[in-house]
């Protein structure tokens, strides 16, 4: 997604220990606007797959799910990294690590909005190790609902979970960083 690669080269930073930092519109603060235009490009590409639900994870998921699932007109969920007294009865769990925290969360999804019946889109804004997708695509599992798919805004091509994922189920992501050099700040995308 050309609109997006544009972005990421004008305000993507190329951190220490393969982050880049694109908190000035995906994951901190959010620029709404382009957040549409990805939700319009990710409705394009899972065309005719019948989604009923958008499933991400907190934190930084969250904003690219609501946007997409206004656009999807389907409701989305997300996953919690913590236990509530809010969340009542039974949940589905799965343990998932952290990339930018460095620990593992029980993440939790209540059985009530996750089930037989339901085809998830996946969403999430980053995929690197693909530990967050891979514990999200357990719990739809778990729940006997089925996978449809995942849309992710930014890949980072260079580490597993993007292979790991495209063997599982039908991954797309709308920018694909294939190196990035913490020096020169220089980021080459996927054609
Ligand atoms: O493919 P992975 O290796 O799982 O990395 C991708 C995940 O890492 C980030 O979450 P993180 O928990 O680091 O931060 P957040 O709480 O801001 O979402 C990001 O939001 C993804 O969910
Ligand atoms: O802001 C972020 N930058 C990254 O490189 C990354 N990888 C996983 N999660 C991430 N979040």
């Amino acid at each position: 997604m050309e609109l997006l690669k544009e972005r990421i080269r004008k305000d993507g930073v190329v951190k220490e220990g393969n982050v880049l930092k694109v908190d000035r519109f995906l994951n901190h603060q959010m620029d709404v606007k382009l957040f549409r235009e990805i939700g319009k490009e990710l409705k394009k590409r899972f065309e005719g797959e019948n989604i009923n639900k958008i499933l991400t994870i907190e934190a930084s998921g969250i904003g690219i799910a609501c946007i997409a699932a206004e656009i999807f007109d389907v409701p989305v969920v997300f996953a919690k990294k913590t236990q509530t007294k809010n969340i009542a009865g039974d949940v589905y769990t799965t343990k998932v690590e952290s990339y930018t925290h460095g620990r593992v969360y029980d993440i939790i999804v209540s059985k009530e909005f996750l089930g037989e019946g339901d085809r998830v889109l996946l969403i999430d804004d980053f995929l690197a190790n693909g530990k967050a997708l891979e514990g999200l695509a357990k719990l739809v599992k778990d729940s006997g609902a089925e996978l449809v798919g995942a849309g992710v805004v930014i890949e980072k091509g260079f580490q597993p979970g993007g292979d790991f994922l495209r063997k599982q189920t039908h991954l797309e992501s709308l920018a694909i960083v294939d190196s990035m050099d913490e020096k020169t700040g220089e980021i080459t995308f996927r054609e």
